[in-house]
């Protein structure tokens, strides 16, 4: 991760905020007061009354600028102000950490990535169950059920299903291009039937399907225990194969269940029954 004070060079040797003057993030007590009748000298540049030290320090806390009335000349508003200024930088660090995890975890679990990796051999089952989650097939044979089905109430859950997955579609493309993370680098980029967008790897296409239409075939069909198990077995599986084939990082893969998870809330939500579907044609014709 860039350095931020690389990224903001105009702050120089370190915000007054996070930095002291050799230049080096240091950390704050939350819980020990600040020694107030002596503070620091990069502290005191705070207090000054310079215009360029103004702006800095109005753009540094959205609560310093709301609630500045209220804490001043109180220690315990000061020390709260303190905590606010801490937090983006914890967040950094945890954030910068959790990355740090997932990049190694990743590498260490992509062992398919290619044929001489230490589990090469298993790439071609890897690939086949890549293909098992792929949007084309889904689309297909979503749309020759539909094309088949010969009931009203088979139509309303294959038409509802075809719907999901086309919002899944442009709900993952439009997360990778706003996203933009790049694949891992040990990734090889042999895959089957990709778009421009599908450079990027937050979040995984693939797991978002796999969650969403899990959901949707243990809501929808009436299927026996150890089917519903193997539909269960396949989404895990399909997240599972997007790390060891090096597509994704392990984030890519969590975050996408969770979205597709809550894609099928929405198809819930926005479920098309008959009578809508009928008002709709109706309005079209
Ligand atoms: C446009 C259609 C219908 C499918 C694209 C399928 C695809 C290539 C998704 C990328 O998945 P990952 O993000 O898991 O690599």
């Amino acid at each position: 991760m860039p350095s931020p004070k690389a990224k903001n060079p105009g702050r120089g040797g370190g915000s007054p905020v996070f930095g002291s003057s050799n230049g080096r993030y240091e950390f704050m007590s939350l819980t020990k007061p600040l020694n107030r009748s002596s503070p620091p000298p990069h502290l005191l540049q705070r207090q000054g009354s310079d215009p360029n030290t103004a702006r800095l320090r109005a753009s540094e806390s959205p609560t310093r600028r709301r609630g500045s009335s209220s804490s001043t000349g109180s220690g315990q508003g000061m020390a709260e102000e303190d905590g606010i200024r801490i937090n983006p930088s914890f967040i950094r660090v945890a954030l910068s950490s959790l990355l740090a995890i997932d990049l190694w975890l990743s590498k260490r679990l992509g062992v398919c990535a290619c044929e001489d990796s230490s589990w090469g051999s298993v790439r071609p089952l890897m690939k086949l169950i890549e293909i098992s989650g792929h949007g084309i097939p889904w689309l297909a044979g979503t749309a020759y059920c539909l094309y088949k089905s010969d009931s009203a109430a088979g139509q309303e859950v294959m038409l509802n299903l075809f719907m999901g997955l086309l919002l899944d579609v442009v709900l993952v493309a439009i997360v990778k291009a706003v996203v933009r993370r790049r694949r891992p680098a040990h990734n090889r980029m042999d895959m089957f039937a990709t778009f421009s967008v599908d450079r990027y790897s937050f979040p995984s296409g693939h797991a978002t399907r796999a969650a969403m239409c899990g959901r949707f075939l243990l809501a929808h069909l009436v299927l026996a225990a150890p089917l519903r198990v193997l539909v269960l077995l396949w989404a895990v599986l399909v997240g599972l194969s997007r790390v060891m084939l090096g597509r994704h990082n392990v984030t890519d893969v969590m975050f996408g269940f969770w979205m597709g998870y809550c894609q099928y809330n929405l198809v819930e939500m926005a479920w098309l029954s008959p009578q809508t579907l009928q008002g709709l044609l109706g309005q079209l014709i």
